[in-house]
């Protein structure tokens, strides 16, 4: 149900088949970086091997421009001139492509790009990503990339080319402070070969499955004044990080030093939930 804070996993409405609403859980993961950074290429490995949907942005924005729509002429314009489309047009395509597809985990590609698509994005889905994956690439091999792409994009030409790295340095790389600040950045080098920047992206993702996984955790047992309480302190700092959005794999059972109640065997300091 829609509410004011804004939640990992959201529960967003979508039509099913016989056109009756459900509800779903739906996990978001952004993808920043400058153009020719290989978003689009690791999206799509990323998506084979780990289940996402993955959707381009930008690729929204063309597909919109083809259809030969009102809208599609205005995004064209701005386009072709390397600029940002308003965030109102792009986060309600973005919500359209979401709602039509039967997935719980998005890969958004292209998206952010300033600090008011991430503000219109928390207003209009009251959701935040799960984690922000930034690709970042020196400027000279992003713009080799580019001249080479070979996609018959209109915006792949020199001077359009210039224009996008200057706004992705001036209004997304503030995007990307504000989700450093939250914790959520997880930076690659992105200007290794594909096979090696996949490589550290597979890392990233396969860490985030390994916290969903009860640790297999074996309960420390000890005599009195064998110190247990200060390494109970300690164990605790050794479980993985419980994901935003999932119940924590333990719960901690708490003693009171004034009562002399320790852990013991039938009462664990740490149980799994
Ligand atoms: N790591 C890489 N090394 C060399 N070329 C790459 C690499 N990643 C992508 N490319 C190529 O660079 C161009 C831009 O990549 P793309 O994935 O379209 O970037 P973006 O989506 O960030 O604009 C494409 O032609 C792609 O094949
Ligand atoms: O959230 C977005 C994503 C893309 N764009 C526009 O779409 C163009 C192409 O973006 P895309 O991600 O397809 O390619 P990139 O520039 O990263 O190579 C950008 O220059 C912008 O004009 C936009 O306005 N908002």
């Amino acid at each position: 149900m829609l509410c004011g804070a804004l939640l990992s996993a959201h529960e967003l409405f979508v039509e099913s088949d016989r056109g009756l609403a459900k509800q779903k859980k739906v996990k978001v993961v952004f993808v920043i970086g400058g153009p020719g950074s290989g978003k689009g290429t690791q999206c799509q490995r990323i998506a084979q091997q780990f289940g996402y949907t993955h959707l381009s942005v930008g690729e929204l924005l063309r597909q919109e421009i083809n259809s030969g729509s009102e809208t599609g002429s205005m995004i064209h314009s701005i386009m072709k001139e390397g600029k940002l489309v308003p965030s109102d047009v792009t986060v309600r395509l973005l919500q359209q492509a979401m709602q039509g597809i039967d997935n719980d985990k998005f890969l958004i590609d292209g998206f952010p790009r300033n600090e008011e698509n991430v503000k219109t994005f928390e207003n209009l889905t009251k959701m935040e990503p799960e984690f922000v994956l930034y690709l970042d690439c020196p400027q000279d091999e992003m713009e080799r990339r580019l001249l080479s792409r070979n996609e018959g994009r209109e915006d792949d030409n020199i001077d359009t080319i210039r224009k996008r790295f200057k706004v992705f340095m001036e209004s997304t790389l503030p995007a990307v402070e504000y989700y450093e600040s939250k914790g959520k950045i997880r930076k690659v080098d992105a200007g290794k070969s594909i096979d090696d920047v996949f490589e550290s992206i597979k890392a990233i993702f396969s860490q985030g499955k390994d916290n969903n996984k009860p640790a297999n955790l074996q309960l420390v047992a000890a005599g009195p004044s064998s110190a247990y309480g200060s390494h109970g302190a300690s164990l605790l700092s050794l479980l993985p990080t419980p994901i935003a959005g999932h119940e924590p794999a333990f719960k901690v059972h708490s003693w009171r030093l004034a009562e002399k109640q320790r852990p013991t065997l039938d009462q664990p300091y740490l149980e799994h939930t």
